[in-house]
């Protein structure tokens, strides 16, 4: 793996010692002080051309190209056109309708339509809808799936352990409607459309705009037409500017530009590391006679261990046709880097009580995005100069009840409304300037603040030596009996990429191989997520440092990249010319989970927006 050929003695040393030293949790200062000379004394293909790593203004490539772009304001920008981003915009013109204002809201989503990205259970909530739209029957809103039937189980290799589903239990889905997410939000879309939003689906906000007094200006949507080695293509577009009094940034979980603003604006100094989990789904139809519509099963236990947090959904939907959907979220906590999310799910779908409502069917999609995990302990600072975050891209999930639509949608429709009156209070002729916010108090004493108190030690109270059977034994007495009330907020163990022990500590973990039926292998499932790339561009999963992933990830974890990607966009393979291995990134297979950027030990993966409209092609997941 590590041929003299290849590495200078130097960086050989290094790598040898880097293999007897424990992770960097353990002798941090050692580890990294090692890890930085291996690194800097390997020299690696190069594999990221991205020029938010390789500057263009140093490129001599792009000399002459030109690079001014068209700037358009509006009152207010919105990027991510997700229950959050959409509930913010139809709240902000409910309010300038009532109000007689003139206002301009655009959105801007990275999928070429609306909803296309969206991946979930889902088990939809409908109190924010319920505000949002009294009238949402009437007008059509597709929750055609009441819940008429709730199960809840442990499972152990061959058995299942019922649950009883006690009123109370955060699981509880009692009125609550199962959807497809995917539809919900193209309808989202739709009521915005009516009520004057400018959507622009296809566009993606790829950097992030700044006065000269360091507040947010906007966003600028990202360049078109640069070639894979980095360089323009007679074909290049500079993307747009929208500048705007306040941007909303609602990219769902683990935002790329919310990473930006983080650091810019310090948000996260006062809260916990965020905490995430990865959830991998597929929709199937099954046989009529064992089709149950309005049935909604969880479960947790096989195959994960008791100290891998995670747990399945399979929801029987009521569309036309007997639809399950049906997927496995595992908590990006885990610690064994040969652990496979997405070979676990496979695993699941046969277990005695699930395989029997598949045995027949025919799955006709895949796909996976990752989800919060921190609750409110590790929301940030939701406010800056210019500026708002709202939904799961700061994180509103309630991680018990896997529900995160509901809270995402309020924390817009807040967000809206605190915006409102400030926006409108300014002359709407005057030149755009941003606006300077403190975080809603409305927000503190909504309900969603009120819900996530009330959940906040549950999912922490996981990591003690019982592992699942003390996290649901917490839960009873904490949360079922004394409803959150107890006067202590328990901690996250802190950021899922330092949790990997390394590959030498770990036993490799055998996966059944899929028997096509039932279960499936990696490729056949990324094509149906329907994901597609521009091949002849920049890998948009961009790495700071190329030489980390062989000295590093594969030496340490026995690179673990390669399965926790839920699309098998990272793979080692030999060296073409001398001996070793390298990392190949197979980016048009990404589905825009977010995972790597989250798992990656070394957090050497920055994932940056790919140009507009690539990605998956969700359809009503
Ligand atoms: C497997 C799984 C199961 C779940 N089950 C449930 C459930 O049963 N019930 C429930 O209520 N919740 C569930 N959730 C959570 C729920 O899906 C989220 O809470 C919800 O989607 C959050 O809404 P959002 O608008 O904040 O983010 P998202 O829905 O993620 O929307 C963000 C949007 O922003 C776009 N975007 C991101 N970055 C950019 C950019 N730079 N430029 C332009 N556009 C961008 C994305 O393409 C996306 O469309 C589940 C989640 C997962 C992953
Ligand atoms: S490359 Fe990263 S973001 Fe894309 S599918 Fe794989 S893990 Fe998810």
């Amino acid at each position: 793996m590590f041929p003299a050929s290849r590495y200078s003695s130097r960086a050989q040393r290094c790598i040898r010692a880097l293999k007897t030293v424990p992770p960097d949790h353990a002798a941090p200062q050692l580890y990294t002080t090692l890890h930085r000379r291996a690194c800097s004394s390997v020299s690696a293909p190069r594999i990221t051309t991205h020029y938010t790593i390789h500057p263009r203004e140093k490129d001599p490539r792009w000399e002459g190209v030109e690079m001014e772009r068209f700037g358009d304001e509006a009152d207010v920008v919105i990027v991510g056109g997700g229950p959050a981003g959409l509930s913010a915009a139809i709240r902000l013109k409910q309010l300038a309708n009532e109000h007689g204002k003139e206002l301009r809201v655009c959105l801007v989503e990275k999928a070429s339509q609306i909803g296309a990205h969206t991946l979930s259970g889902a088990c939809l909530e409908p109190t924010a809808l319920t505000e949002l739209f009294p009238d949402w029957k009437e007008r059509g809103a597709p929750l055609n799936t009441p819940v008429t039937e709730d199960v809840f189980s442990i499972l152990t290799e061959k058995h299942r352990i019922p649950v009883p589903m006690l009123p109370g239990l955060p699981m509880r889905n009692h009125g609550n409607y199962i959807v497809r997410l995917g539809n919900f939000v193209r309808w989202l879309g739709e009521q915005a459309e009516e009520l004057g939003v400018e959507l622009y689906p296809g566009y993606a906000a790829a950097e992030i705009l700044f006065h000269e007094d360091g507040s947010v200006k906007g966003i600028a949507t990202n360049d078109v037409g640069i070639a894979k080695d980095g360089s323009p293509k007679d074909v290049f577009e500079r993307g747009m500017e929208l500048h705007a009094k306040v941007t909303l940034f609602g990219e769902g979980c683990h935002g790329h530009l919310a990473k930006q603003l983080y650091k810019q604006f310090n948000l996260r100094e006062n809260c916990e590391p965020q905490t995430y989990a990865i959830g991998l789904k597929e929709l199937w139809t099954i046989d009529e006679k064992k089709w149950k519509p309005g049935r909604v099963e969880h479960s947790v236990g096989w195959p994960l261990n008791r100290n891998t947090y995670g747990g399945s959904f399979l929801y029987h939907l009521n569309e036309g046709e007997p639809l399950v959907a049906l997927g496995f979220v595992v908590g990006l906590d885990y610690t064994n880097p040969y652990l496979s999310p997405f070979r676990e799910f496979q695993r699941w779908k046969h277990h005695p009580f699930v395989a029997p409502t598949l045995e027949g069917g025919h799955r006709i999609a895949y796909g996976a995005r990752a989800l919060n995990e921190g609750g409110l302990q590790s929301i940030p600072k939701l406010t800056f100069p210019g500026g708002l975050l709202i939904g799961c891209s700061p994180g509103f999930m309630n991680v018990p009840k896997i529900k995160g639509t509901h809270t995402a949608m309020k924390s817009g429709m807040l967000a809206a409304e605190a915006i409102f009156p400030k926006i409108t209070a300014e002359s709407l002729d005057s030149e755009t300037d941003s606006m300077y916010l403190s975080t809603p108090e409305t927000l503190k004493n909504s309900w969603v603040w009120k819900e996530l108190y009330a959940v906040r030690n549950i999912r922490p109270s996981f990591h003690n030596y019982f592992g699942l059977y003390g996290g649901m034994v917490y839960t009873g007495v904490f949360y079922w009996i004394l409803r959150g009330k107890e006067p202590w907020t328990l901690k996250h163990c802190g950021l899922d990429a330092h949790q990997l022990k390394p590959a030498k500590d770990c036993t490799p973990i055998e996966y059944p191989k899929p028997d096509g039926k039932i279960s499936f292998d990696l490729l056949s499932s990324v094509a149906l997520s329907g994901t597609n790339h521009e091949g002849d561009q920049p890998p948009h999963l961009t790495l700071k440092d190329d030489s980390v992933p062989v000295a590093r990830n594969l030496t340490i974890f026995d690179g673990p990249e390669q399965r926790f990607c839920p699309a098998g966009v990272y793979e080692y393979v030999p060296v073409e010319t001398g001996d070793g291995m390298r990392l190949q990134i197979n980016a048009q297979n990404c589905v825009h989970c977010k995972t790597c950027d989250i798992k990656d030990p070394s957090q050497n993966i920055n994932w940056v927006v790919p140009e507009g409209g690539g990605g998956p092609a969700y359809n009503g997941m």
